[in-house]
């Protein structure tokens, strides 16, 4: 392992961003739920059931395309609707128009309240890049680019595929593990070669179909047993635990260097 927290084999790190980077994830289940709410309302009347912004959210939305989240939960509780165009105005009865609703949401609550990374990925980060590896930004999120440039980190990774530059290229989002694996490619290492970071199920199951070196799940919100079993090599509630063990790891292998023949290492 590598003061990193990683196997010696691993050359690139692909870090998920709402939930892993910046502190996003909530403000996307908060806007998906004021959304899926009007719209259930309007459609069953005040007995509508809400929309689960845990149970719901991490099974039907969390780190996939804006148009997929859409299909999924409606298709969850057996509501079909048209797909409509990327242009219908926010709030139409179709997946479209209710995908930009919530992007209006989002934005509103993203310009009231601002953005924040998190300190220990900033400094995971720094590390990475320090240790020579390369780094790539794989979100399913077409406002990707725009959160990483209000945090201030645009410029720290070599490879970005967004919910933009997947559009554009007709790459499947997660679950699917082919964003992943157009970053590994774009900076020229094998998947096995490549840790993939993520707090979202959806983004486990990527990391495990695409057969990536290391897969490490960020549990921001108590679910370690889901992250682990949706293929999670490592969990950690934040990124600072993985530079802990790195250096606790070297530390142990410096005292077995240094290690007196027949003497036994202590745990
Ligand atoms: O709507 P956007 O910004 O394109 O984001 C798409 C998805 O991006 C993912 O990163 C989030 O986990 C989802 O909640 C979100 O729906």
């Amino acid at each position: 392992m590598t003061n990193l927290g990683l196997p010696d084999s691993i050359r690139a790190c692909l870090f998920d961003l709402d939930g892993v980077l910046t502190r996003t994830a909530v403000v996307h289940a908060a806007a998906w739920k004021e959304m899926f709410d009007a719209y259930l309302r309007g459609r069953d009347g005040p007995g509508f059931r809400p929309f689960d912004p845990v149970a719901e959210y991490d099974a039907y939305v969390d780190g996939r395309p804006r148009a997929d989240g859409v299909r999924t939960f409606l298709a969850a509780r057996d509501i079909r609707l048209p797909e409509g165009t990327p242009d219908d105005p926010p709030g139409a009865e179709t997946v479209n128009g209710l995908g930009n609703r919530k992007n209006e949401l989002l934005l509103e609550k993203i310009r009231t309240d601002g953005v924040e990374a998190y300190d220990g990925s900033l400094r995971y980060l720094r590390a990475v890049r320090e240790a020579g590896l390369y780094t790539a930004v794989v979100s399913s999120s077409a406002n990707c680019r725009d959160i990483l440039a209000s945090v201030g980190i645009e410029d720290r990774f070599d490879v970005r595929i967004d919910g933009i530059v997947a559009r554009e290229r007709g790459l499947p989002g997660k679950p699917r593990p082919d964003t992943f694996l157009a970053a590994a490619r774009e900076l020229g290492v094998e998947a096995g070669e490549s840790a993939v970071f993520e707090d979202a199920l959806a983004g486990m199951d990527a990391g495990r179909s695409g057969h990536f070196g290391y897969v490490v799940g960020i549990d921001r919100t108590g679910q370690a047993d889901a992250l682990r079993a949706h293929g999670a090599d490592a969990v950690v509630q934040d990124l600072r635990e993985l530079l802990e063990d790195g250096a606790a790891q070297q530390a142990r292998q410096v005292r077995q260097k240094q290690q007196v023949p027949g003497q036994e290492e202590r745990p």
